[in-house]
């Protein structure tokens, strides 16, 4: 491919995402599949996309300063101005005057004459005075904004709720890239062989002090080798792991996974059981409750039923007390997951979080009465908001008082949570510039009566 098509490739890639509201690694696989590249523009196309998703917002504060025109800039303009200024800003790989040209050559050939003069004025600006500077910005959460590229209403969200300098944290680590983790299958391979088959190929990898099943991958593409296309190792992020150690699952347990889809979850607890026993798994898109089963064939695991259905009406298939453990994994805003997924902080409306958290109270009302007498539920999330997390949980217990918190779920944790800044009474909320986890919360409540 030459840098021509590369840097086309580059700029379709990103309109694409953000034209359908892509998830952009799943456009990103599939373009990668399609082209069938070699690694070096693998890895550039990677980091291009997803770096200047990363900093949208920052990279239109530059470009709108070097604008002086009151004519709203054509999408694919804006876009191949984005990501020429993240090249030239944030990246050393290719020289200045390559982006330039590049630029320019693609204006010409998506534009007319005027769009390659004005791409080629706005880059040149760029490469002669620098981008502007953000400390003159007065407010304390617009600075932040723009400098991290987040909406300024999350940004005061985050404020808020945690203090300037935890909402400052986790911005800036949203920037980052996080390491791949894998889970073993443990009923197929041990978590040191696991290790030491990766290490032997090359992979750089560690232990997760989440779970004994849990594999950190500091470098290499796991998806490639034999362990994971046969089903030994699967990618989960460590918090993900945590839940169904938090669960307290015995083999010949009734477990309900009530919104389940892709049973990256279900499939760990049936790990912990051993295989043995039921886990009823639904979820509401019929769609993605295949996924659920082709994890858990994938995996060599046999106890899921997987179902479609709406976990807030579960009392009309399976009646009160009839499960030993229930896991709800809610839907949710996704505020924890920026990292691997950038677009969710352009795509998410406060009047989302308003919506789902009314929709979690719900699924866990309505699955309350399902669990027997003593039994556990985990309530996790993959995002950082007190409204859909801890006021969720609240909420729940002021209604429920045949439930409470259950205290043991503190003492379990690992010990290197001890401590954190994100344990809170109603349970605990990981920050992803904690422990190199994504976002996420997760308690566990018992039924007392
Ligand atoms: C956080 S994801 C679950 C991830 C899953 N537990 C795993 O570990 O792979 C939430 C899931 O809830 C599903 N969902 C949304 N509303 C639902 C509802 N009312 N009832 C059941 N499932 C629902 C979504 O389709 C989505 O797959």
């Amino acid at each position: 491919m030459s840098n021509y098509q590369l840097r086309n490739t580059i700029l379709d890639v990103l309109i694409r995402i953000e034209k359908d509201s892509g998830f952009s690694h799943l456009i990103l696989d599939h373009e990668i599949k399609m082209n069938k590249m070699n690694p070096k523009d693998e890895g550039l196309l990677t980091e291009v996309v997803y770096g200047t998703i990363q900093r949208q917002l920052t990279l239109d504060y530059y470009i709108d300063s070097f604008v002086t025109q009151k004519k709203k800039l054509d999408d694919w303009v804006r876009m191949l101005l984005r990501m020429s200024i993240y090249q030239m800003t944030f990246l050393d790989k290719v020289p200045d005057h390559a982006i330039i040209h590049e630029a320019v050559e693609i204006a010409k050939k998506r534009g007319h004459k005027g769009s390659a003069s004005f791409v080629n004025g706005v880059l040149r600006n760029v490469q002669r005075k620098g981008v502007p500077k953000t400390e003159a910005i007065q407010s304390d959460s617009k600075r932040l904004a723009i400098e991290t590229s987040h909406p300024q209403w999350l940004v005061e969200r985050w404020i808020n709720a945690y203090g300037y300098e935890t909402a400052k944290e986790i911005c800036e680590e949203n920037l980052n890239r996080k390491a791949i983790t894998v889970r073993v299958q443990p009923l197929k391979i041990d978590r040191d062989e696991a290790m030491q088959i990766l290490n032997e190929q090359g992979f750089e990898v560690s232990p997760s002090a989440f779970s004994t099943q849990g594999i950190i991958v500091e470098k290499g593409n796991v998806l490639k080798t034999k362990l994971f296309k046969e089903g030994y190792i699967t990618i989960q992020d460590q918090s993900s792991m945590l839940v169904a150690e938090m669960l307290d699952v015995k083999p010949d347990m009734h477990v309900l996974d009530a919104c389940s889809a892709p049973g990256g979850k279900a499939t760990h607890i049936a790990e912990k059981m051993q295989d043995k026993g039921t886990i009823d798994a639904y979820d509401l898109h019929k769609k993605k409750v295949k996924l659920i089963d082709n994890k858990a064939s994938e995996l060599d695991l046999s106890i899921i039923n997987a179902d479609t259905a709406d976990a807030r009406q579960l009392q009309t298939i399976h009646s009160n007390e009839s499960f030993d453990r229930i896991l709800v994994d809610a839907p949710c805003s996704g505020l924890g997951v920026i990292r691997g997924k950038p677009e969710i902080k352009y795509h998410k409306q406060e009047s989302d979080i308003q919506r789902l958290a009314i929709i979690q109270l719900d699924i866990l009302e309505s699955v309350a009465p399902l669990l027997k007498k003593n039994g556990l539920i985990v309530y996790s999330t993959c995002t950082v908001d007190t409204e859909e997390n801890e006021h969720v949980v609240k909420k729940f217990l002021k209604r429920n008082e045949n439930y409470e918190i259950d205290h043991k779920f503190f003492e379990e944790l690992p010990g290197h949570l001890e401590g954190s800044q994100g344990i809170t009474e109603a349970g605990i909320q990981l920050f992803p510039q904690s422990f190199g986890t994504d976002g996420f919360f997760l308690t566990r409540l018992i039924r007392i009566k």
